[in-house]
């Protein structure tokens, strides 16, 4: 099955924690699972924030693009069209805003689950929440605005 990421133009596919292009980034895959989405992600060493535990930016980096992935694939749902046809949706972030509840253990897969609250013309805002063995270690929200001409470089 392909993700919500396998359908980035070229151009927009290139994102640290989102792109499929980039070698180095994290490239998370997000799906739907009825009106959820879902992006299963594993921690690796070098993402330790203390000993044991995950480091916050890569929760919160994980929670953005879950979210703007979410935004797009919730706009092509809602106008019944699918996510390879044209014109492409694409958004980036205007907000975004983590609540760490617990400590994330370093070890087991994540699993970051998202929501749609909100589509409102060029911006969607969506919550997400972080779970670690099923125990939600961080919140989030999003956000989400359809990118304007002036971030093509
Ligand atoms: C399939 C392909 C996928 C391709 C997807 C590609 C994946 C890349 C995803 C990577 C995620 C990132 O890291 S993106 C990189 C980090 N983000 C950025 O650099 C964004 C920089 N900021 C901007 O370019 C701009 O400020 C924007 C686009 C965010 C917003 O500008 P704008 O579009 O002119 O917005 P504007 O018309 O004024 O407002 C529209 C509505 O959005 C609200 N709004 C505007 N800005 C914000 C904001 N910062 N925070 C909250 N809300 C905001 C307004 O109140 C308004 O709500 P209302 O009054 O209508 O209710």
């Amino acid at each position: 099955m392909q993700a919500f990421q396998d359908f980035y133009p070229e151009n927009v596919a290139h994102c640290y924690g989102c792109g499929r292009l980039n070698a180095d980034g994290h490239q998370i895959k997000t799906f739907w699972d009825g009106d959820e989405t879902v992006t299963r992600f594993q921690p690796k060493p070098e993402h330790t924030a203390i000993p044991g535990f995950v480091y916050g930016g890569l929760l919160a980096s994980l929670i953005d693009c879950h979210c703007t992935g979410t935004a797009a694939a919730a706009m092509y749902r809602a106008e019944n069209r699918a996510m390879d046809s044209l014109p492409a949706f694409r958004f980036v972030t205007g907000s975004l805003q983590v609540s760490y509840l617990k400590p994330t253990p370093l070890g087991p897969q994540l699993e970051i689950r998202g929501r749609v609250k909100e589509i409102k013309g060029r911006k969607v805002v969506v919550e997400a929440t972080l779970y670690a063995e099923g125990v939600a270690t961080a919140r989030g929200e999003v956000v989400a605005l359809q990118m304007p001409d002036s971030f093509t470089a």
